[in-house]
């Protein structure tokens, strides 16, 4: 998806909770009802307390503010959400539009506070690439973070990118390495550098930003989108008067045609909603070992699953150890379904 023009105009956004459903997929049917197709199409570019700030189509630049119409029930509405409004669209300052219909979402973001959450939240919707940023120091990458965001933009329909950020701190290579066999777009950014590798991933496209706090997220958007006023080096919530990282908010870039989303700078990366073989599938460097597992290998290894190939790989040197344990760390700690506890 395409989107283009307005910028500013930010506001902050409640993830939407979701409580996990097990057997039944999570996916939102369109809303479409022919009785609204009149409605002005619009983009979702930030949520604040049950008011909605949009951006229509055939006029990015304008916000309309919106409330979920009743007829919507429980359908969650996030940022990147392509909406059908009605009523006073004209953006005014007390203007309110409601929101008749949500479109079917071509990817969706999710997470869970931890892995044991019976609560999704949906971030994003409509994303075609989730940016993984990741600090190279201060604080000390971890590759979990990166791991987890892999399987959840796999299992969401989104492409990954990893950023490596604060590059004249520490060399990337050491932390790239981990992910050389993966099919991955790797860009590595420095806050006194312009970002154009970043900027040639995000150009014509609508892009997440996802990554810890600190990593340097804010830094990377105020460079992108220059105008974005995000709040550097700030801890969540006190900003004044300021956007601060504790909202995400859909921000277009400037003549590049397109969107990127600053999403809350996160403490862990829940995957509660994740099935094992969903897991597997963000581990395609592994593919071709796993193949040679036994049926039903639940590759964790001995004792559970004692002839997973994924040892005889790395025993043989054909595989990395980091990355057989990291596929492990992430299956034993979706051991117990969100929906067992
Ligand atoms: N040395 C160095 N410091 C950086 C770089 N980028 C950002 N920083 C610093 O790292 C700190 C955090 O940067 P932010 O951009 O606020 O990070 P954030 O990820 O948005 O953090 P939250 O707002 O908490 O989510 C600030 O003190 C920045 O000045 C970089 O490339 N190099
Ligand atoms: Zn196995």
């Amino acid at each position: 998806m395409t989107r283009g023009g307005g910028r500013g105009a930010a506001s902050r956004l409640d993830e939407s909770d979701v409580r996990i459903r097990p057997g039944r997929g999570t996916r939102p049917r369109s809303k479409r009802r022919p009785e609204h197709a009149d409605a002005t199409e619009a983009m979702v570019v930030g949520v604040d307390r049950g008011r909605w700030t949009c951006a229509p189509d055939d006029d990015p630049e304008l916000r309309v503010v919106a409330m979920r119409a009743r007829e919507l029930g429980r359908t969650p509405v996030v940022v990147g959400d392509q909406v059908g409004l009605v009523g006073d669209v004209s953006g005014g300052e007390d203007a309110l539009a409601r929101i008749v219909r949500v479109a079917e979402r071509s990817s969706v973001l999710r997470r869970t506070a931890d892995d044991t959450d019976p609560y999704e939240r949906v971030v994003v919707a409509n994303a075609s690439h989730l940016v993984i940023v990741t600090a190279l120091a201060d604080p000390v990458p971890r590759t979990g973070f990166v791991d987890r965001a892999l399987v959840a933009a796999y299992a969401g329909g989104l492409e990954p990118v990893l950023c490596l950020t604060k590059a004249d701190l520490a060399d990337p290579d050491e932390f790239a390495a981990n992910y050389a066999a993966l099919d991955l777009t790797v860009v590595v950014t420095r806050a006194d550098e312009d970002p154009a590798a970043l900027r040639e991933v995000v150009a014509g496209r609508v892009s997440a930003l996802i990554g810890h706090s600190g990593v340097g997220k804010s830094t990377l958007v105020n460079q992108l989108v220059p105008d974005a006023d995000r709040a550097v080096g700030e801890v969540s919530g006190v900003g004044k008067g300021r956007h601060t990282s504790t909202s995400a908010v859909a921000l277009a870039l400037p003549d590049l045609d397109g969107w990127v989303i600053d999403t809350p700078g996160i403490r862990s990366f829940g995957l509660a909603h994740i099935a094992p073989d969903d897991v597997v599938a963000a581990f395609g460097d592994l593919a071709a070992a796993i193949e040679e597992c036994p049926r039903g290998c639940g590759h964790l290894g001995p004792p559970a699953d004692p002839e997973c190939a994924l040892d005889a790989e790395v025993a043989a040197g054909r595989l990395s150890p980091a990355r057989k344990e990291a596929l492990r760390r992430v299956l034993e700690a979706l051991r117990t379904p969100a929906w067992e506890t």
